[in-house]
């Protein structure tokens, strides 16, 4: 397992160029949060907001719109039960991200679907959270996946559902076999979060149980649908997000006994400026 350099960030963060627009940092889709999850895709939205893309649009239910805009007027948002307009915004998107508290229920299986079935070749999805679950209770969606550019982040129960392999049985040997078989990219979220592509599997360096709170990795689908819609989508733009997401929260857990999801979002940006290159 190949330890993720402490020189990621430097090697994926840009200084913008003079004469670009928020068109160059791309566009960026993120669906979930249900009445009952709303926060987790705001938390998910802030994220992508403060790493940079360039527009975020998120969809979700009706219920969250108002909060939404009152923390983040920077995002668009988009109703889900609005199916034609979903259609026809997601083919405008460079990276969509699916799940953060989407929930399991029956709209929440359609949207998915639709999602899938929409997701072109040329885009990036990043399925998270309840879209996990929902890909392991219908593996008829795995079909909707093949020979799409699609990064998984399940946490360990996730991929147990996903994997059907047992935490305790979560070996590097197994998870990577489990990895081509699905052929997604998969960021495995823990103390040492694992990253398995297909010809390699990166281990992160940083992270503090300060971070083991509710939200967490609703933030960093938000780093990484941020990353990539403005850098490369590379193996390594995917490093660098994992990367900073605990380096912060390491940060943070030095001084507090909590490491808040919000207050990590705070310091992206700054953080980001730090290394750039
Ligand atoms: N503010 C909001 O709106 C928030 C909304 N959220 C949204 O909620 C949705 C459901 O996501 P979820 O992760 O909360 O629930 P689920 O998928 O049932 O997994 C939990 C089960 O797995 C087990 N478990 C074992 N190992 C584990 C591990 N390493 N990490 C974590 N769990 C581990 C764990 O074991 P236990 O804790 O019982 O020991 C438990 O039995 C999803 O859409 C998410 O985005 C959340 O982000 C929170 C903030
Ligand atoms: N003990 C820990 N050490 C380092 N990172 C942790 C620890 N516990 C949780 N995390 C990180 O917090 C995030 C948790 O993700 P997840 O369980 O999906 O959270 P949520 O769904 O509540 O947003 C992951 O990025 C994981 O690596
Ligand atoms: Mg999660």
């Amino acid at each position: 397992m190949e330890k993720i350099s402490e020189h990621i960030l430097e090697k994926v963060i840009r200084k913008r160029a003079k004469h670009s627009h928020k068109g160059n940092y791309g566009r960026v889709c993120l669906i979930g949060g249900s009445e009952e999850f709303g926060g987790a895709i705001m938390m998910a939205a802030e994220a992508c907001v403060h790493t940079g893309a360039g527009l975020v649009t998120v969809v979700t239910h009706p219920h969250n719109h108002s909060p939404l805009h009152a923390r983040l007027p920077e995002a668009m948002v988009v109703d889900w039960f609005k199916k034609k307009r979903l259609a026809s915004l997601l083919p405008e998107m460079n990276v969509i991200a699916i799940g953060p508290g989407l929930g399991t229920d029956a709209y929440s299986l359609e949207l998915l679907s639709l999602t899938l079935q929409l997701l072109s070749k040329k885009q990036v999805a990043i399925i998270d959270g309840s879209a996990i679950t929902l890909l392991a209770h219908y593996p008829n969606l795995l079909n909707l996946c093949q020979d799409k550019q699609i990064i998984l982040t399940p946490h360990q129960m996730e991929w147990e559902r996903i994997s059907q392999l047992p935490i305790s049985n979560q070996t590097e040997e197994l998870n990577s076999q489990k990895q081509k078989e699905l052929n997604m990219t998969v960021v495995l979220k823990k103390h040492g979060t694992e990253i398995y592509t297909s010809d390699t599997v990166y281990q992160n360096i940083s992270g503090t149980p300060a971070m083991a709170t509710g939200g967490m990795g609703d933030t960093l689908v938000g780093i990484i649908s941020g990353f990539t819609a403005q850098f490369p989508p590379t193996t390594e733009t995917l490093l660098g997000a994992v990367y900073l997401h605990s380096l912060l929260g390491e940060k943070i857990g030095q001084t507090a006994y909590v490491a808040l999801p919000t207050d990590i979002i705070q310091q992206i940006s700054s953080e980001m400026k730090k290394h750039e290159s």
